[in-house]
C-alpha cells in the first residue's frame, strides 16, 4: 500500500500568519459560496463568487489567495466533488452517491444504497453504466490490495461513458510523479477495469478513451489531489472546540476529487480548514483572520506529527519538501 493510500489528505488546525504572494492566473471556479447555517455571518453567506482567486506562488506552483479580508471562522466556499466513491469498508453504510451515512445500514445483499431519490437520480451519471458490468474481479483486487483510487477511476470511466463528464475533466490538476515501478503496479488495475467493460460487451468506441496512458495519468492526478472524506457530523463550532481538529481516519467514509480545493497548497500550520459535515460537499473555512492577498493553505496530513514524520509523508506521498514557517522553525 502506498503512503498516499494511507494518508489521504485531511484537515488540521494550528494558527500562524503566512506570507503574501504574487498574482498571475485566474480560473473559473466550480465551487460556490453558499449559505451555511452553521457558519459565522459573512458576505460568502449572501452568495456570489468566493473571496479567492487562483494564482502562482513563489515556490509551490499554483495556490489560492484571498481577494479580501476573510474573518476567522468564515465559510470561504463549498465544493461539490467532481468524482467521489465510498470506501469499500463503508459501501453498505453510506449513500453510494453523496457518502451521507445511511440511517439503517444497507443490506449486503443489495450492492449499494442511496440516501434519497435525488441522489438516486444524480447517480444515473454513472450507475446505469456501472450496473451493466460485473465488477467482482476489479473490486476484489482493490479490496485485497487495499487500493481506493482505482474505484474513483472506475466511477469516472462510467461517468465518461454515460456522457456526464469528459475524459479530460481532471487534466487541469497537477499530476504526481510516477516512477516506472509505480506505473507497472497500475497495470493490473487497468487490465481488470478494461476487461470488466469488454466482458460486458461494451462497444469499443464507447471505451476508446480508456487507454493505459489515460488510466495512469488520471491516477497520477488522483494520487495528489484526492481527499479522504471524513464526515464529522455536528457543526464547525463543535469541531473547533475539540482539542484536536484533525479527524480520526475511522471517520473516513470515502474519497473524492474536487476542482477548486485541489489548488490549495499545504502548510503544517494552516490558515484554512476543509471539513465535511454530513456528505461529500467540502466546506473551506478560515481558521483565523486572513488578509487580502494572503495565500490560503490547508494541512494535508496530521499536523500533530513531529517534523521528521511530516517531512517523510509529504515527500513520499506528495512529492515535495515542506518549507512552511513551522517546518523552517524546526517545530
Ligand atoms: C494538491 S496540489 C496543490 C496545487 C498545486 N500547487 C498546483 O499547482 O496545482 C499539491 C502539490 O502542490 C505542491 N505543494 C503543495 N504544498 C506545497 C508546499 N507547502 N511546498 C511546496 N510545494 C507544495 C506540491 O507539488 C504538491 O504535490
Amino acid at each position: 500500500m502506498s503512503l498516499l493510500s494511507r494518508y489521504g489528505r485531511s484537515a488540521c488546525s494550528r494558527s500562524r500568519k503566512l506570507r503574501g504572494p504574487s498574482t498571475l492566473l485566474r480560473l473559473a471556479f466550480l465551487s460556490t459560496a453558499s449559505p451555511d447555517p452553521l457558519g459565522a455571518p459573512s458576505p460568502a453567506r449572501l452568495g456570489g463568487p468566493p473571496p479567492i482567486r487562483v494564482g502562482l506562488t513563489e515556490s509551490a506552483g499554483r495556490g489560492v489567495f484571498a481577494t479580501r479580508r476573510i474573518g476567522s471562522g468564515e465559510l470561504i466556499h463549498t465544493a461539490e466533488p467532481v468524482v467521489s466513491h465510498p470506501s469499500l469498508r463503508s459501501l453498505h453504510a453510506v449513500c453510494y452517491s453523496c457518502l451521507r451515512k445511511l440511517n439503517s445500514a444497507g443490506s449486503p445483499a443489495h450492492a449499494v444504497s442511496f440516501c434519497s431519490d435525488d441522489c438516486r437520480a444524480r447517480s444515473q451519471a454513472f450507475y446505469e453504466v456501472e450496473t451493466r458490468v460485473d465488477w467482482s474481479s476489479h473490486d476484489a483486487y482493490c479490496r485485497t490490495q487495499g487500493l481506493k483510487y482505482p474505484l474513483l477511476v472506475k466511477r469516472l470511466a462510467c461517468m465518461v461513458m454515460s456522457g456526464a463528464t469528459s475524459s479530460n475533466c481532471l487534466d487541469i490538476l497537477q499530476p504526481a510523479y510516477l516512477s516506472p515501478e509505480m506505473i507497472s503496479e497500475m497495470e493490473e488495475g487497468f487490465r481488470l477495469l478494461k476487461c470488466a467493460f469488454t466482458d460486458a460487451h461494451v462497444k469499443d468506441e464507447q471505451i476508446a478513451f480508456l487507454t493505459k496512458q489515460w488510466y495512469t495519468t488520471l491516477l497520477a492526478r488522483i494520487r495528489i489531489n484526492a481527499f479522504r472524506v471524513e464526515v464529522v457530523g455536528g457543526s464547525f463550532e463543535d469541531l473547533l472546540s475539540m482539542a484536536a481538529a484533525s479527524v480520526e481516519a475511522e471517520a473516513a467514509v470515502g474519497n473524492a476529487v474536487y476542482m477548486l480545493p485541489s489548488f490549495y497548497n499545504h502548510d503544517c500550520d494552516p490558515n484554512t480548514h476543509i471539513i465535511w459535515l454530513e456528505d461529500a460537499v467540502a466546506r473551506l473555512k478560515a481558521l483565523r483572520d486572513i488578509e487580502p492577498g494572503e495565500e490560503l493553505r490547508i494541512c494535508y496530513i496530521d499536523a500533530s506529527l513531529d517534523w521528521d514524520a511530516r517531512q517523510n509523508i509529504l515527500s513520499q506521498g506528495f512529492g515535495f519538501r515542506c518549507d512552511c514557517p513551522r517546518c523552517l522553525s524546526g517545530d
